[in-house]
């Protein structure tokens, strides 16, 4: 194979205070992030809720130093991953493509088209499958091949989740010793893994693998430990008013604190870069409540960054499908029948046109709605909580 392509698809995060306010507008208006049941209702409840949410965000900001570190640690990881596939023989171009801030994904497409690479993979950096992550990168990037006809003569593969591979767990495993070894005694320390979580519909309505996913990345994870250590998994950073998935990191937290546990290490489990949600969230948020929980011995595992065993994985893993049949996108969209990416298609589903005069009914009240509660403060969203 001659010189490929490697696209890493990630979230993206304000760079600086500035940014924080526009970067929660990209992230709302995206329907796998908030899913209504009208595309119309999308862009203005994004602006409120980004407005609404952009002050607290941005203290949370600064306590880590005024941005996010994923565009650096992204970059570094690239780097990283293209030195390691040199010395595995395999020259590389690596482009990074953010969804919701620089550089954007669509900045990385326009950069890899003018280059000359005989074939693209396409790697999203969330060791597991979401429709709220790679799922969302995998439509855009969908978009963007229909309407690019230069992309259409490219020759690509996706990876759509890599939880299994077994350097990823080694690094894994590897890291959470180094964390519970600080301890008097290591076997003794309680494993609690944190993963991002998402609203239970996803799962149990839209069909999302994400939970499967996690939970068996973290009996992997534990298998390939070997150690006695008792662990938990539980959902971090719920946003808004609907149930996610459960437990919650905040209630497991106290209720390990209830029960005597005096040794814990945190492993944030569905994201390899630190960024707010590790460096914000869990190191001051959680390890606060773990604090009054009574734990007061509190460890975090890093996220793997640019750990060598773990960039060696993902080299691996590339070189790995390069000799696989290619894996498309429309492949990884539509992974399971039942999956539906945007509410709007359960409304297609059933259409007639007494469903749609009620749908534009509906849509005007729920309109009107919106309107009154930017105008008073006032209203359904706030008396749920969704906005303050
Ligand atoms: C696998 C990881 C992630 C999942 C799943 C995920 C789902 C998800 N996130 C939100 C809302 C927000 N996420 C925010 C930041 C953020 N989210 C992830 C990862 C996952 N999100 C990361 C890595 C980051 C941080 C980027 C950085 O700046 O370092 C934010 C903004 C921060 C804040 O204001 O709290 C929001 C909001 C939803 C609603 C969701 C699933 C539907
Ligand atoms: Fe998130
Ligand atoms: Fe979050």
């Amino acid at each position: 194979m001659g010189r490929i392509g490697v696209l890493l698809l990630n979230l993206g995060g304000p760079d600086k205070l500035e940014d924080v306010g526009p970067f929660l507008y990209n992230l709302f208006s995206d329907p796998e992030i908030i899913r209504l049941p009208f595309r119309w209702m999308q862009k203005p409840l994004a602006w409120f809720i980004a407005t609404r949410r952009e002050k607290t965000s941005q203290e949370n900001y600064k306590q880590i130093g005024g941005g996010s570190p994923l565009r650096r640690i992204t970059e570094e990881q690239g780097e990283a991953i293209k030195s390691q596939l040199s010395e595995l023989g395999q020259e590389a171009n690596i482009y990074v493509g953010m969804r919701y801030w620089h550089p954007y994904t669509e900045e990385a497409i326009a950069q890899l088209t003018q280059d000359n690479i005989d074939k693209l993979v396409i790697l999203p950096l969330y060791p597991q499958f979401s429709i709220s992550t790679s799922g969302s990168s995998f439509r855009l990037l969908e978009q963007l091949w229909k309407e690019n006809p230069k992309l259409q003569d490219l020759e690509y593969t996706v990876i759509a989740s890599w939880y299994k591979e077994s350097g990823y767990l080694q690094a894994m495993a590897e890291l959470i010793i180094g964390e519970i070894e600080k301890f008097p005694h290591p076997d003794h320390v309680h494993i609690f893994f944190s993963a991002h979580g998402v609203p239970k519909s996803y799962v149990e309505e839209a069909g999302d693998p994400y939970q499967q996913e996690i939970e068996e990345c973290t009996n992997l994870i534990m298998q390939t430990l070997n150690r006695p250590n008792p662990h938990t998994l539980a959902y971090q950073s719920r946003v808004g008013p609907v149930e996610w998935l459960q437990p919650y990191t905040e209630d497991a937290l106290n209720e390990l604190g209830a029960k005597g546990v005096k040794y814990l290490v945190v492993v944030p489990i569905s994201f390899v870069s630190e960024h707010i949600e590790t460096l914000q969230e869990i190191d001051i948020e959680y390890r606060e409540i773990a604090e009054q929980a009574g734990i007061h011995n509190f460890g975090r595992v890093p996220a793997p960054n640019t750990n060598p065993v773990f960039i060696k994985a993902l080299s691996d893993l590339i070189i790995d499908v390069l000799q696989q049949p290619d894996l498309k996108l429309s492949q990884v969209t539509q992974m399971k029948k039942r999956v539906k990416m945007y509410p709007q298609e359960r409304w297609e589903w059933g259409i007639t046109t007494s469903a749609e005069v009620w749908n534009g009914r509906i849509a005007m009240l729920g309109f009107i709605g919106l309107m009154i509660e930017l105008l008073t403060g006032k209203g359904l969203l706030h008396a749920i909580g969704l906005l303050h």
